[in-house]
């Protein structure tokens, strides 16, 4: 089994260079502004021109206005568009780029169904659900509610971290992992810095899912 990795929540060049040289398949960019990994179009600019070819880059959105992602879309060449609000099947296809639909897994939430709803997706991200957060929450969620054959690949979110990861691809068999809070740099006091990245935490997580491959 080959588990694609993604590092999301980059805000800054080296962090994206070191995710990139430590073997990320993927790097993600937001562009929600309440969030506190947001970047502007000017840090994605410099950050995807910088990247190495071969690692696609991911731009996440939260039911933001069409008008927003077309012109997010004009200035920064992404690969991929990742939707994690409650944006409709047909908002997410009406950009000409291959899309993940972010879905918040609860009890209830019939996957099956959603699959279906969201065919055209290119996969199913599933993270955890967090009253009035739409992500990057670093909260897990029951891998178990993930039924064994959904139609679409699923991206595996939510509170992954390097010491986590390795049971929870043994748990959830998915096609990718999304790490953003599991491995961001940590300050004196022990608090995480969001939108900054540990190299040291990158390189333990990738190496535990390469580990993994064959
Ligand atoms: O990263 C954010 O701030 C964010 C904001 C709004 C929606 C999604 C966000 N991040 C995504 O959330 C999941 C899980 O993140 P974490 O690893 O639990 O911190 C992941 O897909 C992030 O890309």
């Amino acid at each position: 089994m080959s588990v694609r990795v993604k590092i999301c929540g980059l805000t800054q060049v080296d962090d994206a260079l070191a995710a990139a040289r430590l073997g990320a398949d993927a790097i993600g960019l937001v562009f929600y502004a309440p969030s506190p990994r947001a970047v502007t179009v000017a840090q994605a600019r410099a950050i995807v021109a910088a990247l190495p070819p071969m690692v696609t880059t991911v731009g996440l959105f939260v039911d933001a206005a069409a008008t927003e992602v077309q012109q997010v879309l004009g200035q920064v060449p992404l690969d991929v568009l990742q939707f994690h609000g409650d944006e409709s099947a047909d908002y997410c296809a009406r950009f000409g780029r291959p899309w993940w639909k972010a879905l918040r897994v609860r009890p209830g939430l019939d996957l099956s169904a959603a699959a279906a709803h969201y065919a055209a997706a290119q996969a199913l991200l599933l993270d955890a659900y967090v009253p009035g957060v739409p992500g990057g929450t670093g909260e897990r969620f029951d891998w178990s509610l993930i039924p064994p054959a959904l139609p679409l690949p699923v991206i595996l979110a939510g509170g992954l971290t390097p010491d986590n990861v390795r049971t929870a691809i043994d748990s959830a068999a998915p096609w990718g992992v999304d790490v953003s809070g599991g491995v961001e740099a940590i300050d004196d006091q022990g608090r995480k810095r969001p939108g900054i990245k540990s190299a040291a935490a990158m390189a333990a997580l990738i190496e535990h899912v390469r580990n993994l491959r064959s």
